[in-house]
């Protein structure tokens, strides 16, 4: 379940702690090149982590009606997130399905994109951030079933630590008749990988 978040970044205690790291580091947050940085970072910080103070009802306020209970996948939607263990990025592509309740409900295809990326622009971990969007997905549109599928390489994997470059890690979170039906999953899953 959400935490209350706060209703925006409090920019001034990012730059204050973003001035300390850079002399933690041995810069001078004085020289040229740096004067602006902390607030750059407070503004930074404000977009790559809105999702924080965002609800999947925020986005996912389209909802009709349409003569169509099968499948509706979107495939390649990007993602940009940050690993919450690092705080570097990782990035990669989502793909979500989903099939629609009798009542045919379904949401706009974008609305799908919007989702991704409230959960994408929060510290997070991949599994934990797929999860959250199937889940997100079924209490919203009550569909019959979920399906997202995510690949990312993570940047603290490759520029760093056990410098793997090219890593892609793949998560997955089914719902419904997608973790029901094994059919139906083969489905999803041979429309997802091509
Ligand atoms: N399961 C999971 N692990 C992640 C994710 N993002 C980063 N990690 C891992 O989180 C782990 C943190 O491990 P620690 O040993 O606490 O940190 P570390 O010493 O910086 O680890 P190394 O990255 O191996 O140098 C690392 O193995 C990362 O690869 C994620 O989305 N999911
Ligand atoms: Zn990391």
């Amino acid at each position: 379940m959400d935490v209350e978040q706060p209703a925006s970044v409090d920019s001034a205690r990012i730059e204050k702690a973003v001035r300390e790291i850079l002399i933690a580091i041995g810069e001078d947050p004085d020289r040229d090149g740096l004067q602006e940085t902390p607030a750059r970072v407070a503004r930074a910080y404000a977009e790559q982590f809105a999702g924080l103070r965002q609800t999947p009802e925020d986005v996912l306020t389209t909802v009709f009606d349409v003569d169509h209970d099968e499948m509706v996948l979107v495939r390649d939607i990007e993602v940009y997130s940050t690993c919450e263990h690092h705080l570097v990025p990782f990035h990669g592509v989502a793909h979500v399905g989903y099939i629609p309740n009798q009542k045919g409900q379904v949401t706009g295809l974008s609305k799908l994109a919007r989702l991704v990326d409230v959960y994408a622009r929060r510290p997070q971990v991949q599994e934990r951030m797929t999860s959250q969007i199937a889940d997100a997905l079924m209490r919203v549109l009550e569909p019959r079933g979920v399906i997202v599928v995510i690949e990312c390489e993570h940047l603290c994997m490759t520029m760093r630590g056990v410098r793997k470059p090219g890593a892609k890690t793949i998560t997955s979170a089914v719902r419904g008749d997608f973790r029901n039906s094994e059919k139906t999953r083969a489905e999803a899953m041979s429309l997802i990988i091509h």
